[in-house]
């Protein structure tokens, strides 16, 4: 079996883990704005990324050459607390990252389905492919809104899509989502993985186990560089 490479970065306390993660990421930025003048990042959304937006908002990066966008979005307004741009928008783009352009995946009042197909458009004028992707992950093994019981699994997971977002609907998911696809995810330059607590770390060793393919996975087996997985306890 094969297994797919990655490397495991373990801290004691989840401070410790925000700040190393973000002097890296802080640094593949760098480098991607001294080769090509911009560079793009993904973030994800949830509950685990606040301590290490507000590490990477204060280190003092050419922040005004760098876009932000998502992962994936909960397509809800972005004053609902359940928005994923809300909250980079609170614990991200303050400080020195404040000068940063964010671009968000959801837009009000907008279907979900004209929505995907606009964020395209407006994605696809961005320097692609991304230099740096932030990944959460549930217990489930999903990753972005790749859901185990999405409607359109297959298609979200197709590494060879030329789709840049995709609309998801998964019951586990709560409400609809949008998505950047897995083929534009594992493009990026620097991947790493966010996980916190006991039950992420098992439930990351068992998707990386014999047992049923789960969509952490395919993401690991796709990435074009080993992805960098940063956990605490
Ligand atoms: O919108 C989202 O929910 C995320 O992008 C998603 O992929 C998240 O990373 C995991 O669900 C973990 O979420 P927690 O950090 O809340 O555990």
């Amino acid at each position: 079996m094969n297994s797919a490479p990655y490397s495991w970065h373990a801290f004691a306390e989840r401070q410790d883990l925000a700040a190393a993660l973000a002097g890296h990421v802080a640094g593949r930025l760098t480098n991607a704005i001294a080769e090509r003048g911009t560079a793009l990042l993904a973030v994800s959304g949830g509950t685990t990324p606040a301590r290490f937006f507000a590490s990477l908002s204060s280190i003092p990066i050419a922040w005004n050459k760098v876009t932000v966008t998502l992962v994936d979005e909960r397509c809800v307004p972005a004053s609902s607390p359940r928005s994923n741009a809300g909250l980079v928008a609170a614990n991200l783009l303050q400080n020195a990252a404040a000068a940063a352009r964010f671009v968000p995946l959801y837009q009000e009042g907008v279907s979900i389905g004209e929505t995907s197909e606009a964020d395209s458009r407006m994605l696809r004028s961005l320097s692609w492919p991304l230099n740096v992707v932030v990944l959460g992950m549930g217990t489930d093994g999903h990753t972005a809104s790749f859901f185990p019981d999405a409607d359109n699994l297959e298609k979200l997971l197709d590494p060879s899509s030329t789709s840049t977002v995709l609309p998801v609907h998964a019951t586990s998911a709560g409400e609809p989502r949008l998505t950047l696809s897995l083929a534009r995810l594992v493009e990026a330059g620097f991947i790493a993985l966010h996980i916190e607590g006991e039950d992420k770390r098992k439930a990351f060793e068992t998707a990386m186990g014999p047992g049923a393919k789960k969509p952490i996975r395919a993401v690991l087996d796709a990435a074009g560089t080993p992805v960098d997985v940063f956990w605490a306890p």
